[in-house]
Parts: structure tokens; C-alpha cells; sequence
């Protein structure tokens, strides 16, 4: 099965199930190939990668700052993540391997020559993480693609979801899925917000929601499935106890079977089931009610607030810019910041505003680095 079957209609009684091996492969393309083989065999059908142009997605500072945390495997940002990233020589063999065992191989595209990257690979979608949900010139030019999208909407309000369908909209683009996320690793049941698929469901009934979970187990995942949710995106490792940040919220292989088993298990022309039916069906307790408890508004959650710290991307300049100078679009980028910039909402309103300061190609833009 593919997205496309889910997101055009044609298949209306299956989920689509996304193996996020991101950079659970500790940099090692023998070991993602052994997790491509895991993850097939679990019964997903895709697995997903992370795809970062550094310069393109970092500033020099944010790639220049120290890492410290027990899971990095470099002594910057910079250094730990090029450790992390593979060559395209590498994705070309993890692509090939993928179309041995017939399982879908896509990446998500974290900045503007990543997204060209794997179009140019010919993915069978592209995942726009959370962390560019609100980075409207990147998703304006994927949707320009002929290549499906699936978003993710972690650290957002509604308001930059609301701007998100407005975009596809604008672009004609019909064939995109928008994913319940909420980035925090992992994610505590009652910030799990899982209502918020239902909220998305009818707000956007024209849209297939899936959800991307960085919680702990399965049964939550599988309660997302109940309220509606067509596509699952989970976490994957080998090994859970590992070094690397995002280890310990994935699933290791029997996890995946237990989840893609239950999942497809389920009688899909019975849901939506209201919370009180889903808690009794998956014999839930504490934690399933406290991930299924009632949620109307969708904000950005205090438990949100390190990642989007550490990862969300703000404005900056593209170049040097001088004093004075009108600010034109090409004069931005949107990128992961250190100090951050102005948020990348506000990139449009910025045209045509005057700067108070000179600004150094990659510094932030700032409010008060503009004339009002
Ligand atoms: C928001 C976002 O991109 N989140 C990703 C997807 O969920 C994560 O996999 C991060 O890449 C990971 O947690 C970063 O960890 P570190 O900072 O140790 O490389
Ligand atoms: C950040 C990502 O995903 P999510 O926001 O769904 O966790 C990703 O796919 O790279």
C-alpha cells in the first residue's frame, strides 16, 4: 500500500505506518539497513529518514554551539549532527535496499536543498517535520512539487495550522496529510493531547490526519488510530537504551510488531469511537484516559518549549544587510538560530521594513533590528 492510496481515497480500511529510524542508526548505514529489515518485518510500510543540509538549516552560531548532552556525538551542534548525517551515496544505498525488501524510503526535508535532495531521489512523499510547520517558503515550494506531503504540526498554535492549509490551498496542492504531533521526548500521556486529531478532523475534513507519537509504548498510538488517525509515524530503534536523543521514546522491533499488528487489527469502518469506547476497547487505564482527556484549542505546550528552543527556526539574514536597507524577501532565511531570530511567521510582513542596524549574513533578525 501506499500514501497515495490513503490520501486519494482509494484505500479507506488501512493506516499507513511509518518507521521514523531519523538518526536511530547512530550514523551507521550497516545498521540502517539492519533497522530497514526490522522495521519491514514489524509490518510498517515505510521508513523514514532525516534529511539536514547544515548550513542550510542551522545558522554558523547554532552549528558552532557546544553540545554537552550525554547523547551527543560530537563536541558542537555542528559536529554532532554531521556525524549523524548520510552521504548521498549512503541514501542511494539505503534507497536500493529499501526497493529490495518493497518498503517505502522517504526522509524528512529539514531545509530548502534537502527538500531539492530527495526530490531529486524520488521519494514517494516528502515529511515536513514539526520543526517547519511554520516555515511557510519551505512548504510553499514542496507543494509546488508533484510529490505528497506529510506535515507535522508539533510547537505550533492552530493559527499556523489554519496558514498551513491556506498555503496548500493556495497552491492547489490537494494530496498532503497533516500529523498530531507534540515534540517532547517522550511525550508525558497528559501532554499527549490525542483530541486534537478529532479537533483536526473536523476542522479539516478534507484532509487525512495521521499522528506522529513520541510517547512511551503503544496503546496511545493505537488510541490515535481509534479516534481517526490514517497514517502512524513512531519512533524506531534496535535498541533503546542507546545514546542518541531519540532512543528511548522509540519502539524496538516486538513494539512495532505488537503496535502495526494491533493497528491492523482494528475494524476501520467502526471509528471515529468516542474516548470513553476506546479506553474499554484497549483495557486502558491512568495513562491511556489522561492522553484521551478533553482538548479544544491547540497551543504550543510548556513541554514543547525545549525543542522548539533547541530546534525551532526563526529569521535570519541571508546576507550582509546594511543600515537602512529595505528588506526584500530574498534578503531572509529561515533557520535553526542561536539567539533566535524573529519567528519565521512573520517572514512576508517583514518586506519593505527598514533596518535600524547592520546585519551580518546568518545573525538574527530581530524586532529591534527594525524600523517600525
Ligand atoms: C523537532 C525535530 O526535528 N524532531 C526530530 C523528530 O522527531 C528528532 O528526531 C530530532 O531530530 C532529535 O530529537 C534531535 O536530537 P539531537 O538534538 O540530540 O540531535
Ligand atoms: C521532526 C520530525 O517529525 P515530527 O515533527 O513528526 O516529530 C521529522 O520527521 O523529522
Amino acid at each position: 500500500m501506499l500514501l497515495n492510496d490513503i490520501i486519494s481515497g482509494k484505500v479507506v480500511d488501512s493506516v499507513y505506518i511509518i518507521a521514523e529510524i531519523g538518526q536511530n542508526h547512530q550514523g551507521c548505514v550497516e545498521t540502517a539497513k539492519k533497522m530497514i529489515w526490522e522495521a519491514k518485518k514489524a509490518g510498517c510500510h515505510c521508513v523514514k529518514f532525516q534529511k539536514s543540509d547544515l548550513p542550510a538549516k542551522f545558522t554558523r552560531s547554532a552549528l558552532d554551539r557546544e553540545y554537552t548532552s550525554d547523547h551527543a556525538w560530537g563536541k558542537t551542534y555542528g559536529e554532532h549532527k554531521e556525524y549523524l548525517e548520510f552521504s548521498k551515496d549512503q541514501y542511494l544505498q539505503l534507497q536500493a535496499h529499501c526497493k529490495e525488501l518493497n518498503v517505502d524510503f522517504t526522509a524528512s526535508a529539514m531545509d530548502e536543498r534537502s527538500l531539492e535532495f530527495l526530490a531529486d531521489l524520488n521519494v514517494p512523499f516528502i515529511k515536513i517535520g514539526s520543526g517547519d510547520a511554520n516555515n511557510f517558503p519551505l512548504l510553499k515550494k514542496a507543494s509546488n512539487l508533484n510529490l505528497p506531503l506529510v506535515i507535522s504540526t508539533g510547537m505550533q498554535t492552530m493559527q499556523t495550522v489554519d496558514r498551513i492549509v491556506q498555503t496548500m490551498r493556495e497552491s492547489g496542492k490537494e494530496d498532503y496529510a497533516l500529523m498530531h504531533c507534540v515534540s517532547s521526548y517522550p511525550t508525558d500521556p497528559e501532554d499527549c493531547s490525542l483530541q486534537l486529531i478529532s479537533v483536526l478532523k473536523r476542522r479539516f475534513p478534507n484532509v487525512d490526519i495521521g499522528y506522529s507519537g513520541h510517547e512511551l509504548g503503544v496503546v496511545i498510538s493505537q488510541a490515535a488510530v481509534l479516534l481517526g488517525a490514517r497514517i502512524v509515524e513512531r519512533h524506531f530503534t534496535l535498541d533503546k537504551s542507546q545514546k542518541g536523543s531519540d532512543h528511548r521514546c522509540s519502539l524496538e522491533p516486538q513494539e512495532l510488531k505488537a503496535l502495526t499488528t494491533a493497528i491492523t487489527n482494528f475494524k476501520l469502518s467502526s471509528v471515529p469511537m468516542s474516548p470513553e469506547v476506546i479506553v474499554q476497547k484497549l483495557n486502558g487505564g491512568e495513562e491511556l484516559e489522561a492522553a484521551l482527556q478533553h482538548v479544544e484549542s491547540k497551543t504550543i505546550l510548556p513541554c514543547e518549549l525545549p525543542c522548539r528552543n533547541k530546534l525551532g527556526k526563526s529569521i535570519v539574514a541571508a546576507r550582509n544587510l546594511n543600515k537602512g536597507y529595505r528588506l526584500q524577501l530574498a534578503d531572509m532565511a529561515i533557520k535553526v538560530s542561536e539567539p533566535t531570530g524573529l519567528t519565521a511567521e512573520d517572514y512576508l510582513d517583514l518586506v519593505g521594513k527598514e533596518l535600524a542596524d547592520n546585519i551580518g549574513e546568518d545573525e538574527p533578525i530581530l524586532g529591534s533590528s527594525i524600523i517600525n
